[in-house]
């Protein structure tokens, strides 16, 4: 089971008005409402809550009022998950990991393990800053620590690494508004559409209705499969033939509100940050969503291909300036050897990652979490 972090129920849920209720009856297509699903009753603990949830390193949080940790609460993973997760993250890490742990087996600590170190944080994609920032650090480190052995400074660009990407861990709190709104955006191909369907099963499961926006309406090829990947799951789909996106996000959010739906995704069409007219529809979307619903979107995520390495940090870069985003979801780390890119993200531009993605099944993705991160790549 995966986990996520969930905000007690408030108590006044929103009421649509009038016209929020008429607003509705504009979405082409709109299954009957979802049954109440029954909250998972699993293992409830208060987390320890990351930092980043408190104090988010890059972007301001929308919603209207502040989370404290009083008010979330979290559905453990089993053990049996994690260890599996485990697994299979360090499998999909390997071509990214072997070529960094490898270089410490039997070394020496000299000028040659150093260089060595630097041209395999370059080769992962970790890019220029993040590859000198951590090898000023450990240097300074092994010196300061007296460190003598290659082992020993292995463990040591462990908690440097983690210390780097531990800002970027920050969990996706559910329940804090309803709808909560999210706008998925991404390049063609990244995994926009897939990473939705994943996280509208994770969601459901933790007992969150769901409703998908199409706001990919270039391709009627995209809708339809959306449409009915939606009817055979239980997730009301809004889609509209033709026409503008903002608009298919506006009647989205006010059927959600209507409907008292937990969560609404809005799916975007892939484009480059480069396409300046379609990241010019993204801003407008955005603007228009909040006419639905004044805090919104809560979220704006950028789906990134982990496998584009430095490529992905651009698209990060882009979409940020343009859009303002308040996290990612890198997909696609399985069987890349650019994984550094967390690195490079986290100095560059530390936009939270909410997910990771190793794979195309459900519980192939899963809340990023800096620690087990490293685990898998320097193990
Ligand atoms: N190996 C692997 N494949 C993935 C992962 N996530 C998504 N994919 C695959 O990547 C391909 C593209 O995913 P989509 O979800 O269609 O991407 P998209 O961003 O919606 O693409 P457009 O609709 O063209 O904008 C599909 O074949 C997915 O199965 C992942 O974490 N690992």
């Amino acid at each position: 089971m995966f986990s996520f972090f969930k905000r007690k129920p408030k108590d006044t849920p929103v009421t649509p008005t009038p016209a929020e209720e008429a607003a509705t009856d504009t979405a082409t297509t709109a299954p009957a409402p979802l049954a109440p699903k029954p909250v998972d009753t699993g293992t409830v603990r208060t987390p320890d809550i990351p930092a980043a949830v408190a104090a988010p390193p890059q972007v301001e949080d929308t919603a209207d009022t502040e989370i404290t940790e009083a008010d979330i609460v979290a559905v453990e993973t089993p053990a049996e998950t994690k260890s599996s997760w485990m697994a299979r993250l360090k499998a999909g890490l390997s071509k990214t990991s072997t070529n960094l742990t490898t270089l410490f087996v039997g070394a020496r600590i000299d000028e040659e393990l150093y260089e060595e170190l630097e041209t395999a944080l370059l080769m992962a994609d970790a890019g220029v800053e993040a590859t000198q920032f951590l090898l000023n650090s450990l240097k300074r480190r092994v010196k300061e620590q007296r460190l003598t052995d290659a082992a020993q400074v292995k463990t040591a660009l462990r908690s440097l690494l983690t210390e780097l990407l531990t800002p970027l861990q920050k969990p996706l709190v559910l329940g804090r508004e309803q709808p909560l709104v999210l706008m998925i955006a991404g390049v063609n191909g990244a995994g926009k559409t897939t990473t939705i369907g994943k996280l509208a099963k994770h969601m459901q499961a933790h007992g969150q209705s769901v409703l998908l926006a199409a706001g990919d309406t270039f391709r009627a090829a995209a809708r339809e499969q959306l449409t009915v990947w939606g009817e055979r799951n239980n997730v009301t789909v809004i889609a509209q033939q033709s026409g503008d996106p903002a608009a298919v996000a506006f009647d989205a959010v006010n059927s959600a509100r209507a409907r008292k739906t937990d969560v609404v995704m809005v799916d975007t069409a892939g484009r480059l940050p480069t396409q300046l007219h379609l990241m010019d529809e993204l801003k407008k979307i955005k603007r228009v969503t909040a006419k639905a619903m004044a805090s919104a979107p809560h979220e704006v995520l950028l789906v990134i291909d982990g496998n584009t390495g430095q490529n992905a940090l651009t698209q990060v870069q882009a979409f940020d300036d343009a859009l303002g985003l308040t996290g990612l979801v890198v997909t696609k780390l399985d069987g890349t050897a650019k994984g550094g890119v967390l690195a490079a993200i986290a100095k560059v531009r530390p936009v939270p990652v909410y997910f990771i993605g190793i794979g195309e099944k459900i519980e192939d993705l899963q809340p990023f979490n800096a620690e087990d991160f490293v685990d898998a790549l320097l193990s």
